[in-house]
């Protein structure tokens, strides 16, 4: 270990406090049984935990399988899935919780997974266990809520779910990870009242574990934060290392970190957080850490410090580069000043101490990088709790002395490094094995409330979340009405500019930190293979900035009355329907709320983010499918016109038939609940009226027409497809009338299909579950999808359930559905389900559909097999935005690859 350059004594290194996390109420608020399907699988211990009980253990799954999930039904489940950080002012949790139910095979899923070993040969195997990973802090001095948390939810057992909690067996010898000073302080007390040991890990290889999982883990983890603003960085995993990890507790830890569990502690100072809060207090009468940093707020620390202007007399010293208003000595103008302590404002001294100790670590740290030849420095830390001025100051110091050679950059989950380092130090856990794309990020309802403060018993079930949600709705107005925001405030390039207008602008930042959400871990998400390039994908059209989050926010609160209209409706228009529908209004609005004041509160969010947020809203509030009972109607009136249509295309040559499909394609996507012109149009007539109208109104060329290139690519009669992806966006005509005769079309021309839809619903999109039953009754009245479907198995499953065996299957299936892993009408094509990414393979064709896959999302995505978008532009401001063009645009864009 390298010597410590900070002065004679070597700093200790404290405990690693941060805020942003969500709080235990939050956390505890999380709605149980949402999440999407996950594989069982078995779980190691760690030499600490209790040995695997292999007794009667059965392969669950086909015996050819390479890699079959084993159950083990002996095997008691009280693995500790819970990890501490103990630190002197804040206890950080993370835990782990499986899927409350286990994943239903249903018949669908069931019958695919076997037609698609046609496809792979082989079946996947997932290494990872499908659940989630909470963070949840206390206060250390409120320790005892902590204990009675744990406790509540059996979290050092394994959960109240796990057999041990529910046969009241009583393991003894509960071994649970730890660091920080608390894991050594409070060891018996967790004795006393938990029956558990602490296993003490050092701190600070859990910071670099944590540091290290969660680089590699989350893809927005990291961002940079200069002149006031945030930015998020990608990181490329395979080339990470070596970083340089700053650790700003009470003191300062510089690690060199190279690889997994390589890492040395080249450096520290003894002047960090310890030192800001001590002086503070003795300057100030603050009397906890965030009373001093939110004074910083409203000071001005040019009445304090000495500015190169007071030195040049007013002008920059610009053969150097520092402005006049560069500090050029931290409390200098106190020297000739001739006053006393009482004479400055408090407010003044935080923000002086503030900036001085900030500056001083970004500078050391710069010069360690530098030693090192390290470009990139993460902080983290309880220090820096997402404070936007300190992270500022440091971002100038290393900016500045490096020239901009060197880059600083904060994490989200700062405050939960060492909690989550704990939790990786379990032996095998699998979470090794995770990668960006099995991690899904759900901010839950309590996520908007979520401030610097701790607040309220854990909620378990809903009930008690509806009440904890009232007693907010009750005294939470302030919360969710908007906070006016203005210019991003700076502490400004030149130097440590004056912070002229602050409270309100930088408040989210110092009051609230950042949040973060309940990582679920689904380990059959996949990236989607015939993405080009997976690394500079980026599913969102357009950048929510604070313009466009402003009229999306609009826009989704305008929509949220006739939602939850439709959402009570969907479950009887019940008393408790309702009521959940008023709690779901109240939490998206709050989420609403929070965004317009911190768009980055909940990491990089994009439209698609939004959309999906609200869809998880109503799912956390029980509302399953808001949409059920338009989508059952718009079906059947679908259904009973689709044979006269059919007979009409088939009427026609090859070349008016594609057209014609293309034509319905289009015209039947205005049939969109999400859009409230759409809605509009449905209160004023029928939909057999509108979908006239709307395919009267096709005329050529389209805002985007590219429909020649399209033509002449099918015509090729000796290139034809072999394979399309086709995937589907809304129910009843949408569907039935649009993308059917489309998929018919190819099933004509002998070309494979499979049909793609969304896992969960979404508004009034179809679902993977919906479509063989439509599919099926589309059938009745066509030979070429009857014949299709029953070689596919499609009708046999709507109809009657999985058959048989395996062997029965044909060498080939001309017709399939398949699970896109989405419940939110974009898609992410970074995290698709493992039955898209196998029906990828041999796919020469995407087709997408809709505005939310094609336009909000996927517009510009290039993908490795020729690509065709299809949709209605069904929003002006969008139209205008994206083509120039206006309401009912409609979109043909093909991009083959050659
Ligand atoms: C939610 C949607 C993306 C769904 O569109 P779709 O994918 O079904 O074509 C779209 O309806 C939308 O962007 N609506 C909001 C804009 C508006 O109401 O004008
Ligand atoms: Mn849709």
């Amino acid at each position: 270990m390298a010597a410590n350059n900070s002065g004679s004594e070597p700093p200790i290194p404290e405990d690693d406090e941060g805020l942003g996390g969500v709080t235990h109420e939050e956390e505890a608020a999380e709605a149980k049984g949402k999440a999407p399907a996950a594989s069982t699988t078995t779980m190691n211990r760690s030499g600490s935990r209790p040995q695997l009980d292999l007794s009667g253990a059965a392969i669950h799954g086909t015996l050819e399988d390479r890699n079959p999930t084993i159950l083990l039904p002996n095997q008691s489940d009280d693995i500790s899935h819970l990890a501490l950080d103990i630190g002197g002012s804040l206890i950080k949790l993370v835990y782990f919780s499986r899927h409350a139910d286990q994943p239903t095979e249903d018949k669908r899923k069931l019958s695919t997974k076997r037609r698609l070993e046609i496809f792979t040969g082989a079946r996947r195997s997932y290494p990872v266990l499908g659940g989630r990973l909470h963070f949840v802090k206390f206060e250390t001095g409120k320790l005892n809520e902590c204990l009675d948390f744990i406790s509540s939810k059996q979290l050092h057992r394994g959960g109240v779910d796990s057999p041990s909690w529910r046969s009241g067996a009583q393991p003894d010898n509960i071994v649970i990870k730890a660091t920080g000073g608390g894991a050594f302080k409070y060891a018996d007390l967790f004795k006393e009242r938990l029956g558990v040991s602490l296993e003490k890990e050092d701190e600070m290889d859990c910071l670099v574990a944590g540091a290290n999982f969660l680089l590699k883990a989350i893809r927005h983890e990291a961002f940079t934060h200069m002149d006031g603003q945030k930015e998020y960085v990608q990181i490329d995993q395979n080339d990470l290392f070596p970083y340089l990890l700053v650790n700003v507790g009470s003191g300062v830890s510089i690690i060199k970190v190279d690889g997994h569990g390589k890492f040395q502690r080249v450096s520290g100072t003894n002047v960090g957080g310890g030192t800001y809060w001590g002086l503070g207090r003795l300057m100030t009468e603050c009397k906890s850490f965030d009373e001093l940093l939110e004074l910083s707020q409203r000071g001005d620390n040019s009445t304090i410090d000495m500015l190169v202007g007071d030195i040049y007399g007013g002008l920059d010293y610009s053969k150097i580069g520092l402005s006049a208003s560069t500090i050029a000595s931290s409390f200098g103008k106190t020297i000739s000043d001739n006053k006393e302590l009482s004479d400055y404002r408090p407010e003044d001294i935080s923000l002086s101490l503030l900036r001085m100790i900030s500056y001083n670590i970004g500078q050391i740290s710069y010069l360690n990088a530098l030693r090192y030849g390290l470009k990139r420095i993460f902080f983290g830390g309880f220090f820096i709790r997402g404070h936007a001025y300190t992270m500022d100051t440091i971002s100038f110091a290393v900016h500045f002395w490096s020239k901009g050679e060197a880059k600083a950059m904060f994490l989200r989950h700062e405050g939960f490094l060492g909690a989550l380092g704990a939790f990786m130090s379990y032996e095998k856990h699998g979470l090794d094995d995770l990668s960006a794309h099995h991690l899904v990020e759900r901010f839950p309802m309590g996520a908007p409330y979520v401030g610097g403060k701790i607040h309220g018993p854990p909620l378990g079930d809903l009930n008690e979340k509806i009440s904890w949600m009232e007693k907010f709705v009750q005294k939470g107005t302030q919360i969710t009405a908007p906070v006016p925001m203005g210019a991003p405030a700076t502490t400004g390039m030149g130097g440590f500019e004056r912070p002229t207008s602050k409270g309100d602008i930088l408040r989210s930042d110092a009051s609230a930190a950042l949040n973060v959400g309940v990582l679920h871990l689904v380990p059959s998400l996949d990236v989607f293979p015939l993405l080009e390039d997976p690394k500079t994908y980026e599913p969102n059209t357009i950048d929510l900035d604070h313009d466009e989050f402003k009229y999306w926010f609009t826009i989704l609160s305008d929509h949220l009355p006739d939602l939850v209209e439709k959402a009570v409706a969907s479950e009887g228009g019940t008393d408790d329907a309702k009521r959940r529908g008023d709690a779901f209004a109240h939490a998206f609005s709050a989420h609403l709320a929070r965004l317009t004041e911190e768009p980055a509160a909940y990491g990089k969010f994009g439209l698609a983010n939004l959309l999906e947020l609200r869809e998880e809203c109503l799912r956390e509030f029980q509302f399953f499918d808001a949409y059920v009972s338009i989508k059952q109607r718009e079906n059947e009136a679908s259904l009973a016109v689709l044979p006269d249509l059919l007979m009409e295309l088939d009427s026609m040559d090859e070349e008016d038939r594609l057209l014609a499909l293309i034509e319905g394609v289009l015209a039947a996507n205005i049939f969109d609940w999400g859009s409230k012109a759409c809605v509009d149009l449905y209160n004023q007539g029928t939909i057999i009226e509108i979908y006239r109208m709307s395919r009267k109104k096709m005329q050529r060329p389209w805002r985007i027409d590219n429909f020649d290139t399209f033509k002449s690519r099918m015509l090729k009669k000796d290139q034809p497809y072999k394979r399309a992806l086709i995937s589907v966006d809304n129910a009843g005509a949408d569907v039935v009338l649009g993308m059917l005769p489309l998929a018919r079309e190819f099933l004509r021309r002998g070309v494979e299909v499979v049909l793609v839809a969304n896992s969960l619903p979404a508004l009034n999109d179809i679902t993977a579950n919906e479509l063989p039953e439509i599919v099926a009754e589309a059938a009745k009245h066509c030979g070429i999808l009857r014949k299709a479907a029953e070689a596919g198995g499609l009708i046999v499953d709507a109809m009657a359930g999985i058959q048989g065996d395996a062997k029965d299957e044909p060498a080939s299936v001309p017709l399939m559905v398949v699970e896109n892993g989405c419940g939110s009408p974009c898609i992410d094509f970074r995290q698709v389900s493992s039955e898209l990414a196998a029906a990828a393979k041999d796919a020469d064709l995407l087709i997408l559909e809709g505005m939310g896959r094609s336009l909000h999302t996927n517009l510009n995505a290039r993908f490795k097999c020729d690509a065709l978008k299809l949709a209605m532009v069904k929003n002006q401001r969008l139209a205008e935005k994206l083509f120039n063009g206006n309401i009912y645009d409609c979109i043909c864009k093909f991009e083959p690859v050659s």
